[in-house]
């Protein structure tokens, strides 16, 4: 069974440093932490507002970084042409409302294909490799298919909010089948957001998955025990859960 990979996102670093308007603490030495205590990737929200990761964020990255970044950003043509300056590994499209305080929902795909298959396009002209951010829906997987992504990122957000066992096995069932779903039809399966410590195991657990998306959980366990003990701790129990080949469902119950 193959290793699941960690993508950690640094935003919430930027959202500490733009508290203040300081200088510090930057994410692109977050970042390299990260990426020296096990990370497998970089996320990066750059979000029209800025409220976090700015524009310099992400043209130092695009220098520094080691492993490689995922640029999430909404469907516009500033952000396009933002990205056809940077050429990221891979770029999640993912939609955005300046009054939300955190992604609220997938991507309306199948709302949107015509635009969202254009910016596919033009991602891959310049060699990016582009994540549709999307519900666990099969019409919007159906779409993202439609548009040529490689990828998929499946929102874990309401799996995350769930507030009852039952609750959870039930948003896990839905995510389980549209993963196996896009799996069967050829899309590569990312997942996240909303993941933390105690509820990743049985994402990491389902197989098709390639790699988890992770950042608030994180930041937030960093800035009690220090950025390498946080990462290192969150990649060693989706490594645990894939070797040990868990039941979703068992892990969802604490067995
Ligand atoms: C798309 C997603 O779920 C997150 O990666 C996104 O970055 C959340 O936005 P904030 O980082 O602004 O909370
Ligand atoms: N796409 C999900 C991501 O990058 C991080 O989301 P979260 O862990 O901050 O909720």
């Amino acid at each position: 069974m193959k290793d699941i990979l960690l993508g950690v996102n640094v935003d919430h670093i930027a959202t500490l440093r733009q508290a203040r308007g300081t200088s510090y603490p930057d994410p692109v030495h977050a970042a390299s932490v990260a990426e020296l205590a096990g990370a497998d990737g970089i996320t990066i929200h750059l979000r029209e507002d800025r409220r976090h990761i700015n524009d310099r964020d992400v043209e130092v990255m695009a220098r520094t970084l080691q492993t490689r970044m995922n640029l999430e950003m909404a469907v516009t043509d500033e952000m396009l042409d933002i990205a056809a300056q940077i050429k990221p590994k891979f770029c999640c499209l993912v939609p955005e409302k300046r009054e939300e305080l955190t992604t609220e929902g997938g991507l309306d795909v199948a709302g949107k294909l015509v635009k969202v298959s254009d910016a596919v396009l033009r991602l891959h002209s310049h060699g990016t490799t582009v994540s549709l951010f999307i519900d666990a829906d099969i019409a919007q997987i159906d779409a993202a298919k439609a548009t040529g992504a490689a990828f998929i990122e499946i929102h874990t957000g309401q799996y995350a909010e769930a507030e009852t066992e039952a609750e959870m096995h039930e948003e896990l069932a839905r995510l389980i089948k549209g993963i196996e779903y896009a799996d069967s039809i050829g899309l590569k399966v990312n997942a996240g957001h909303g993941l933390h410590y105690f509820n990743v195991k049985p994402i990491a657990a389902i197989p098709q998955i390639i790699e988890l998306n992770i950042g608030h959980a994180i930041i937030a366990r960093a800035a009690i025990d220090g950025l390498d003990k946080a990462v290192r701790d969150m990649k060693q129990l989706m490594l645990d859960a894939r070797a040990m080949q868990l039941d979703p469902f068992n892990a969802a119950s604490g067995h």
